[in-house]
């Protein structure tokens, strides 16, 4: 169900930064919002809720949630509007990049959505919307400093595509985040057609670095991977990854892509995706399935906003660029 809002002021805190454009609500309960910033920009934020429905065993029989150790109310930030990252399965990445947003832009989603919906405070803000957070690493910084005195935000997490040497700085610089590392590949030449900054940042050495930040931290890294038909889901696949991550510092999350229209990729059968979990299960790696939300409403980064995306898809040629299927 989508809805069109009107800006609303809040009496509360004074006049909000970003107002709701347009809002979806998901038949999983997971409701999208387009904000509209005083620039005019649009961003989108994801809220969703996690139960024990969405936990997962561990190799060695425990229970993990998706999101670390939280459950309940997830808020999912956007720290850029657009990306220039330009990952070719990423609505986001269609989009031209237009600016980073301010700390204030990135903690008023999470203050208006608590405003506009009806539910508990989030315990997890999680900057997994659209843009590279640590291209935007100061305000993102600065964002998570707020955060960490909001109301009822109990664990804030940052995903990357991995940026060098900015993963380091957010190490140091950043103790209470947890980290989401974007690797999606096992080997540099099928990741640098996904991801094209990993060219500058290739697989060894943002491990090292996300490696680095588990040990830091004291908290294992989440290792996000998207399966795709046919390009990064094979045997062969799990086994380097098995090779490839310690499972003392990270931990892997499965996650199944959201179609994109016009984009060169599949998303896999659940069979394969569940083959996939039980192959680096029996390596040694703990591995969960992240569930797909808001599947009915364009739930992936920046698909609501995909007018945009669809007028400079050509412009991007990413067809050309990536005969990976
Ligand atoms: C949108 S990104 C934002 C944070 C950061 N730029 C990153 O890439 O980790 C968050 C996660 O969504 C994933 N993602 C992007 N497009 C997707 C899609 N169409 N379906 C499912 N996941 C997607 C990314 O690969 C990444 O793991
Ligand atoms: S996946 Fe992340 S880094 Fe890549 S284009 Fe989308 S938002 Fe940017």
């Amino acid at each position: 169900m989508q809805t069109t809002l009107s800006p609303q002021a809040d009496p509360g805190s004074g006049t909000p930064l970003v107002v709701p454009a347009r809002r979806a609500t998901s038949g999983d309960g997971s409701i999208k919002t387009v904000w509209r910033l005083p620039d005019g920009n649009q961003v989108e934020s994801l809220s969703f809720t996690l139960g024990d429905a969405d936990s997962h065993a561990t190799p060695d029989g425990r229970v993990a949630t998706p999101v670390q150790e939280s459950r309940g109310h997830v808020v999912c930030v956007s720290s850029q509007a657009g990306c220039n990252v330009a990952c070719t399965f990423c609505a986001t990445g269609l989009m031209p990049m237009r600016r980073n947003l301010t700390a204030e832009e990135i903690v008023d989603q999470v203050r208006q959505t608590r405003l506009l919906e009806e539910r508990d405070v989030p315990s997890r803000v999680i900057f997994a919307g659209m843009g590279e957070p640590l291209l935007n690493l100061d305000e993102v910084l600065r964002a998570v400093s707020l955060l960490e005195t909001e109301p009822g935000v109990a664990h804030i997490s940052v995903s990357t595509m991995g940026v060098l040497p900015a993963l380091d700085r957010l190490a140091e610089e950043a103790p209470s985040v947890d980290l989401f590392l974007s690797l999606h590949a096992t080997t540099d030449e099928v990741r640098d057609r996904l991801v094209p900054l990993n060219k500058a940042n290739p697989i060894t050495d943002i491990l090292r670095s996300a490696e680095n930040f588990a040990r830091t931290h004291g908290r294992v890294t989440d290792v996000s991977y998207l399966l795709f038909n046919g390009v990064n889901d094979s045997d062969a696949d799990a086994d380097r990854l098995v090779e490839l991550l310690d499972p003392r510092y990270f931990r892997v999350q499965l996650l199944l892509w959201n179609e994109v229209p016009g984009l060169p990729f599949s998303r896999v059968e659940e069979d394969v995706i569940l083959r996939f979990r039980e192959r680096l299960l029996a390596g040694g790696l703990p591995t969960y399935i992240m569930p797909s939300k808001a599947q009915d409403i364009d739930g992936g980064c920046g698909q609501m906003l995909t007018e945009a995306a669809k007028e400079h898809r050509v412009a991007r040629s990413h067809k050309a660029m990536l005969p990976l299927v």
